[in-house]
């Protein structure tokens, strides 16, 4: 016989649920806390910074265990999902009977990928999860937020998974626990692995099915067999939502099958160069983002950052957007003013689906759907349809804030444990037990009258004891007279105590009054709830609305900030910017110089030189950044804008170490420069930063321009190509589809001032000393350095002249004389040259030069 000690029945029921969820920490309810035991009290106890003892002992060793108070549960959880753990909620369910353990279940497991609580929550992002399944050749990505109830699938191309993922941002993804997963060699993010036949086709669309009440999937644009791993993932997301709050919340929006047609394409990199939501640094502001965001709801910055994120590509779906902004300007003060006081309804929404909406929820739901109801803007704001289509949404939220009018106190408490949350005459019982709560000496009093003057005795008195309760008093002479109905509770010296149905009732009621009314509310609360959920499409479809008119009123009132234009779409190629201006630079200098870009079929790719600092990079980001609002809809910065089809915004700007990847500055820069050659085509907008800078010289050069060359002639895009190598500035000598632009500076002494205008032609000259000097580089390095400069000028001018006598023989470098003669002597050749003291202009005509030597000598 085994003489170790039985386990605690407690013990035995928490090891069976830790049994099946031993991926996750179990908050076990006990009392006011939550309380985490053996290996999960260890790791909490360490992530949470929260005292670790012990309790009991399970094989002779001590139990350890952590705990967390039930109130404050929210911000230790906020921590632990910030940390990539997932947690079950253990609660009770059952009654206490004394025998035995309360019965206990996992009612909600909490994951980074399926918050709804707000104080979990940024209020600015949205929160996503997403599923992957690689299935044969496809590999389906479908993902979905718990607060938007946005719900959505596609098949992706496996090389533009990286460039998906980071343009969701989703804080879970979803993989089949499957050797298949292996090609997709993700590092870091919150992984959660799944059994794979959780991401089987047949078992998703029996589930899709189901969930949405339809027949087929094929409503949803999914067709068995073409779109198996797309449904595959879906499914498996769908399977998981269940899973994770024990039930399906009913507001998902229908699911979408995205296809590449709808947005303008933007890959992971472009995403971070353009600043769009993070800087490069990241932070989250400035950028644009930061800058546009004018919002007056957080639904609205929500929504923002995902039309930043999704510029549309469909011309009559930018335009109603175009529209409604236009007729929103004269408006703009009184929406935000009806908008500033309009709650998160979509959040809101969110936690009604999953059953977790407070008290305060509800009441600010109410408010804010009665304000929408209520609001009218005047019939010139209509003429947008989308306008009109956005308020019509509102008055049908009237009908849920009469519900909440009249079913939850004009304030209610903040906890629903406290009781004080459903309104007054909502419910007779509850009023009842409240009455009786608050009104309880009036009825005693009364009670004392009316039975005086039933009985017409004159020492008939209502009291009550602690131990006794409520209670008739008689004299003992007066207590031969008492009335049938009394029944004696105790006999006293001088006096009887009697007790009547009337008043036994009256004790139960006000005894267990309190009690009741909390349980009733709490019953009340759970009803609406319910009723709520059945509204939770109208509800989403209003918060949707607000979310819309907050965004395109928001674009509306930016305008008013400098001059502004709705850009005009046309179907032939062309990039027209007249006067633009960079959205977050301009907001951040004191004077920003405007600029205009010009770019068409026949002037395809745009050389940019000019001194560091002369603001190239800001020319070309302001460029994207302004064919990108184009695309949402927004007035962009600019005095005017023509823009013909673009379908992709590439960028290849900076050089940042990708350290985690094993990938050094330059192979960061080719392998985004692949891509890129591989992906942009004629209407796509690419920009490039000083490629081939992070290599040698020669090396770079020779890069730079065969890059350059090739999106002239095999990709055909438009590009906006920043180069210090002065040498590819002869590259519209052989190709007529680009131009030189420079960004122009002046000299002052040894000073250099930047005019930020783009100018036509090559830059004359690169001031790297002049701009040292702004940057504070100590005098005498200077000094120096101005020294070295005039020396290697000097130097450079010699060899040009040594190099004129081969020219002079030689010929003409760009079109190289077909028999020159040069120097029998090789030595002779190579004596002339410096490699430590040519430029790489020079460098490059003295391999010209040995390379016809050569020839010509293998001739001989
Ligand atoms: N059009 C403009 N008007 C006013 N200020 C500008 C303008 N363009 C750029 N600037 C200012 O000049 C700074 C440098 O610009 P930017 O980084 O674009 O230069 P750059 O030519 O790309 O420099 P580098 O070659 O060193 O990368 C910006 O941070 C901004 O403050």
């Amino acid at each position: 016989m085994s003489n170790k000690p039985a386990l605690t029945p407690m013990m035995a029921q928490y090891l069976a649920i830790k049994a099946e969820h031993q991926d996750k920490l179990v908050f076990y309810r006990m009392g006011d806390f939550y309380e985490l035991f053996l290996d999960d009290a260890v790791q909490a106890a360490r992530l949470l910074d929260i005292t670790l003892t012990t309790r009991g002992q399970i094989d002779g060793e001590p139990i350890k265990m952590a705990g967390v108070p039930h109130h404050a549960a929210e911000q230790y959880l906020a921590k632990l999902v910030k940390l990539g753990c997932s947690v079950a909620i253990c609660e009770q369910v059952g009654e206490v009977t004394g025998k035995g353990p309360v019965e206990r279940k996992v009612v909600r497991i909490v994951t980074p990928g399926t918050l709804t609580d707000h104080a979990l929550l940024e209020d600015k992002e949205t929160n996503r999860i997403a599923a992957l399944y690689p299935l044969k050749k496809q590999l389906g990505l479908a993902w979905l937020s718990l607060q938007s109830g946005e719900f959505k699938t596609k098949l992706i191309d496996i090389a533009a998974l990286p460039h998906e993922l980071a343009r969701l941002q989703a804080a879970e993804l979803l993989l089949p626990d499957h050797p298949s997963a292996a090609v997709l060699s993700l590092s870091g993010g919150n992984i959660t692995r799944l059994n794979h036949w959780q991401f089987a086709a047949d078992a998703a669309t029996t589930l899709i099915q189901r969930y949405f009440g339809s027949q087929d999937l094929r409503a949803f644009g999914l067709t068995p067999g073409e779109h198996d791993a797309a449904i595959g993932a879906a499914g498996a997301l769908l399977n998981y939502v269940q899973q994770t709050q024990t039930q399906l919340p009913q507001h998902l929006d229908s699911l979408t099958l995205e296809t590449e047609q709808q947005y303008i394409g933007m890959d992971a990199a472009t995403r971070r160069n353009l600043e769009l939501t993070q800087t490069l640094g990241g932070q989250k502001s400035p950028t644009l983002f930061s800058v546009l965001d004018h919002c007056q709801t957080h639904m609205g910055s929500r929504l923002l950052a995902l039309w930043l994120h999704h510029p549309l590509r469909q011309k009559a779906q930018i335009q109603a957007r175009q529209q409604a902004v236009s007729a929103l300007t004269e408006h703009t003060t009184a929406v935000q003013n009806l908008l500033a006081e309009v709650a998160d309804i979509e959040r809101i929404a969110a936690r009604i689906a999953v059953g977790s909406a407070r008290p305060r929820d509800l009441s600010a739901l109410r408010d804010s759907l009665a304000l929408l109801a209520a609001f009218r803007l005047p019939e010139t704001a209509r003429q947008s349809s989308l306008v009109a289509t956005l308020l019509d949404c509102f008055p049908q939220g009237q009908a849920v804030a009469a519900l909440l009018q009249a079913a939850i106190l004009p304030e209610p408490a903040v906890w629903l444990r406290d009781g004080g949350v459903i309104n007054h005459g909502h419910h007779a019982p509850l009023d009842e037990l409240r009455h009786i709560q608050n009104h309880g000496d009036e009825f005693l009093l009364a009670l004392e009258a009316r039975e005086r003057e039933r009985t017409g005795l004159s020492t008939l008195k209502v009291e009550f004891n602690r131990v006794h309760g409520f209670y008739i008093e008689l004299s003992k002479a007066q207590s031969e007279h008492a009335p049938a109905d009394y029944q004696r509770r105790q006999t006293l010296k001088n006096v009887e105590r009697y007790i009547t149905p009337e008043l036994k009732t009256f004790e139960d009621k006000v005894l267990g009054a309190q009690e009741q009314a909390l349980a009733l509310e709490k019953k009340l609360y759970d009803a609406l709830l319910a009723q709520l959920q059945a509204q939770l499409p109208l509800l989403q479809q209003c918060a949707k609305a607000a979310a819309s008119l907050d965004v395109l009123t928001c674009l509306a009132a930016n305008t008013r900030h400098g001059s502004h234009c709705l850009p005009q779409f046309v179907d032939y190629p062309c990039i027209d910017i007249d006067q633009g201006r960079h959205p977050v630079v301009a907001a951040q200098v004191r004077q920003f110089t405007p600029n205009s870009t010009r770019l068409d079929d026949k002037r395809r790719l745009m050389l940019l030189t000019g001194p560091n600092m002369g603001g190239k990079s800001t020319y070309m980001r302001q460029a994207a950044l302004i064919v990108l609002l184009a695309h949402i809809g927004a007035p962009v910065p600019a005095v005017a804008c023509t823009l013909g089809p673009i379908d992709q915004i590439f960028t290849r700007i900076g050089a940042s170490d990708d350290l985690a990847g094993n990938r050094s500055t330059f192979m960061v820069e080719m392998s985004e420069t692949a891509y890129i050659l591989h992906h942009a085509g004629p209407q796509s907008l690419v920009l490039m930063d000083e490629v081939g800078r992070g290599t040698a010289t020669f090396d770079g050069l020779a890069l730079a321009q065969a890059i350059a060359e090739h999106l002239l002639q095999k990709n055909k895009s438009f590009t906006l190509f920043a180069t210090h190598y002065f040498e590819l500035t002869r590259l519209p000598e052989q190709h007529p589809a680009a131009i030189n632009m420079h960004l122009s500076a002046l000299e002052q002494g040894q000073d250099i001032v930047f005019l930020h205008h783009i100018e036509p032609g090559p830059a004359s000259k690169s001031y790297g000393i002049a701009v040292a000097k702004l940057a504070g580089l100590p005098a005498r390095a200077l000094n120096s350095a101005h020294k070295h400069l005039l020396v290697l000028e000097q130097q450079a001018d010699a060899n040009r002249r040594q190099l004129d006598i081969f020219q002079a023989a030689a010929g003409d470098q760009a079109a190289p004389d077909a028999n020159p003669t040069f120097p029998p002597d090789l030595a002779d050749l190579l004596n002339q040259i410096n490699p430590d003291e040519s430029t790489p202009r020079q460098a490059m005509e003295q391999l010209y030069i040995l390379q016809q030597w050569w020839a010509q000598h293998q001739r001989k």
